[in-house]
């Protein structure tokens, strides 16, 4: 951070900060606090003081050196010490006690823990609206990316259609790994943990629900509605195999595990699931751990916002930017309120909602097999997109590979169809089955 000579701070009484967790990102916002007091101060409008640092364990390890007088594990009472609380630990509880003790003391509250808004978010928002306070949570979704302000906020006269994400970083770096290196996932996923990006249990970000609570959040802000993570259709990457990988690369598609929350006929549908998108999309050029967030809006068009949505310090970033703004706002005496969910849309569910499959089939290469087939789509009204079929590159000569992507049918149709298709005689096996976003 570098900033010229700052402005003398208004001489108002002393900002205190109480940071909840001091992990990845925790210690981040720490060493930033302390390291760069004298700016935020400048742009807070008053001096701010770390009044101390609240953790499990007083003996663990730390990625960042902080002085050890900051550490308590008296959450609670560091919480009444202070003016501001910056909540980094993670899970439903104590989180949501602690946030709710800080908002209803009136005290303004940032916090990065996806998991807890989308389930209790609206919980949340209550409390902080009835004390006339912010409740700021930038770095819960897609990290360092300022998306939920600019959702909440510059998108606010706006309609949005569709909201497209890559929204987790562990797994974008996993399947980017898989794509250009032909890494496996296990090593993959180990480098994702030490680098920082992954959960605490990864199983959270390997199964999607980490992208789902983003989703979620993200959703409820662009369709003015209170969804929860129990409304979005997840499925995760654990399934996503090399050949799956491979078998896309060599159709002109990439996997990325796509967040989508779209309106369709009755409310808005939102889904994570493993996804081919074809390479020339903007969306296939993610790499690593970045994170990108697609918003097609009525009158904006089709907008992009591209970063780090993991690691501690871009998510620290995001978490100063929602604390600067909610000191300010402090130091001015002026009160917050989140806006109303007006629209209340109902999440559609999977079944009723159209999109395009992926499917491959190894077949016996016998006659009327491909017409057995195509019936097979014709009966369940779901129609053929694209085929390939070359031999079984595993197997004899009396064997094919037949890849198949649809047009868009109900997911009720499209599942059937792979059903049936199971069931055929001459069908051995039904692999890469597969969501595609493509243009029909
Ligand atoms: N790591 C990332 O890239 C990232 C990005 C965006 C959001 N987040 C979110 O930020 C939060 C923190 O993530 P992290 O990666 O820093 O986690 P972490 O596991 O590295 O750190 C958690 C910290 O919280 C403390 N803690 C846990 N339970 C506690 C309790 N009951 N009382 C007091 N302290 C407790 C731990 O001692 C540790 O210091 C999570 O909600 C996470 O989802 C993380
Ligand atoms: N585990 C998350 C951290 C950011 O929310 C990820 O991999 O994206
Ligand atoms: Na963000």
């Amino acid at each position: 951070m570098s900033d010229s000579t700052p402005a003398t701070p208004r001489p108002t009484t002393t900002v205190k900060v109480a940071l909840l967790g001091a992990g990845n990102v925790g210690a981040e916002v720490a060493r930033i606090l302390l390291d760069h007091s004298t700016e935020m101060a400048a742009r807070v409008g008053a001096p701010i003081e770390l009044a101390g640092i609240a953790v499990r364990d007083l003996a663990a390890r730390r990625t960042v050196e902080l002085p050890e007088e900051l550490f308590t594990t008296d959450a609670e009472a560091l919480i009444d010490a202070a003016d501001v609380v910056i909540e980094l630990t993670g899970g439903i509880e104590p989180a949501r006690s602690r946030i709710l003790r800080a908002l209803h003391a009136g005290k303004p509250v940032i916090s990065g823990n996806k998991a807890l808004i989308a389930r209790h978010g609206r919980q949340l928002q209550d409390a902080a609206d009835d004390a006339g306070v912010p409740l700021s949570y930038e770095a819960a979704v897609a990290g360092a990316i300022p998306i939920v302000r600019p959702m909440a906020d510059s998108l606010a006269g706006d309609r949005v259609d569709r909201v497209l994400g890559i929204m987790n970083g562990t797994t974008n770096y996993i399947l980017d790994q898989m794509d250009t290196t032909g890494a496996q996932f296990d090593d993959a996923l180990a480098e994702a943990q030490r680098l920082g990006y992954a959960e605490a249990d990864p199983t959270a970000d390997v199964e999607g629900h980490d992208a789902a609570a983003k989703a979620a959040i993200l959703a409820s802000l662009a369709f003015h509605s209170t969804f929860t993570i129990d409304d979005v259709y997840c499925r995760g990457i654990t399934g996503v195999t090399a050949e799956d990988v491979a078998a896309a690369a060599e159709a002109g598609y990439v996997i990325k595990l796509l967040a989508v929350c779209e309106r369709c006929a009755g409310g808005v549908n939102l889904r994570v699931t493993p996804t081919m998108i074809p390479r020339e999309h903007p969306l296939a050029g993610v790499h690593g751990a970045y994170n990108a967030v697609f918003v097609e809006a009525a009158n904006a068009g089709s907008l992009m916002f591209y970063g780090a949505g993991a690691g501690g310090a871009p998510t620290a970033s995001a978490v100063l930017g929602d604390f600067v703004s909610a000191a300010r706002r402090l130091v001015l005496g002026a009160p917050a309120q989140g806006a109303e969910p007006h629209a209340q849309l109902p999440a559609v569910p999977m079944d009723d909602v159209r999109t395009s499959f992926s499917i491959t089939l190894t077949v016996q290469d016998r006659l009327g097999v491909l017409a057995r087939i195509a019936q097979v789509f014709a009966d369940h009204g779901v129609s053929i997109y694209t085929m390939q079929q070359k031999d079984d590159p595993h197997g004899t000569a009396q064997r094919s590979e037949i890849r198949l992507v649809t047009h868009r049918g109900t997911n009720k149709d499209l599942t059937a169809t792979v059903e049936a298709l199971r069931e055929l005689p001459f069908v051995e096996d039904v692999t890469g089955v597969i969501r595609v976003e493509h243009a029909d």
